[in-house]
């Protein structure tokens, strides 16, 4: 399988400019389910039975995702813990929605989160969850303490797969900044120990709507949005989404 490794440096894309990168990926979907199709001025719309799910163990990230979507995008969610696979940021992110259309059934968002140092050439990337469990803030920062780079950047991979035979479609959002002792509450990931560039806080020592307003997960929720303003599907909702 293919694997893009340039990954779009999202924030700095006209809108324009993204929406073509993720028309190009989205372009290889061929096999599609049979839910309705219908021709529109832009291209195919295909309309669902259900909102979106997205699919995460993550209670944090859920509750950031809903505070950045708000009402823009009209979602479900669904508690899974999903394999941590290995490879490329963007294939597993890609490979987690896979897996996750299969067991909905349906359209689903996933997300893969990682922590890229600079001095390790991205690791531990998508590694981090089990780099934090195994050796905590503090040995994340002695993996640094041999080089005089500190920098890093946070980055957030969504995939969207709108079925299960569907290529799932990525959008990439990373925000740059450094490595630093842990200072902020402990209540989500490495968010203490992560300083964003432009800021003297860490992401655990911002309020929650300022982390909101510059996080990776932003970043890349601003693709999803654009990416859901400009497809028009259309899903039916119970009213409870
Ligand atoms: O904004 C964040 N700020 C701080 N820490 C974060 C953030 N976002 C994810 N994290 C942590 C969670 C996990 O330790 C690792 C990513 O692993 P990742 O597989 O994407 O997350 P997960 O397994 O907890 O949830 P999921 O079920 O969506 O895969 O970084
Ligand atoms: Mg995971």
């Amino acid at each position: 399988m293919l694997i893009r490794k340039c990954f779009v440096p999202c924030d700095h894309l006209s809108s324009a400019q993204s929406l073509k990168t993720i028309r190009n990926s989205s372009a290889s979907s061929e096999k599609r389910r049979s839910e309705a199709e219908m021709s529109g001025s832009g291209g195919a719309m295909r309309a669902f039975p259900r909102p979106v799910t997205f699919v995460t163990g993550n209670a944090k990230k859920l509750e950031e995702v809903r505070a950045i979507l708000g009402q823009s995008i009209p979602f479900q969610s669904l508690k899974l813990d999903l394999p941590e696979l290995q490879g490329e940021p963007e294939e597993i992110s890609k490979e987690k929605a896979r897996l996750a259309a299969v067991q909905v059934n349906g359209p689903v968002l996933v997300e893969d989160t990682c922590l890229c140092f600079n001095a390790l050439n991205g690791l531990p990337g998508p590694y981090i969850k089990w780099f934090l469990q195994k050796t905590g803030h503090e040995g994340l920062n002695n993996l640094l303490k041999a080089y005089e780079d500190k920098s890093a950047y946070a980055m957030c991979i969504f995939s969207l797969a709108l079925g299960p035979e569907d290529e799932p479609i990525t959008f990439v959002g990373k925000t740059p900044g450094k490595i630093v002792p842990a200072r902020g509450p402990t209540d989500f990931g490495w968010d203490p120990i992560f300083e964003p560039e432009g800021y003297e806080q860490t992401y655990a020592e911002m309020p929650k709507e300022e982390k909101n307003k510059i996080s990776h997960r932003s970043r890349a929720l601003s693709l999803v949005k654009a990416h859901f303003a400009s497809a028009g599907y259309i899903f039916q909702t119970d009213g409870s989404a």
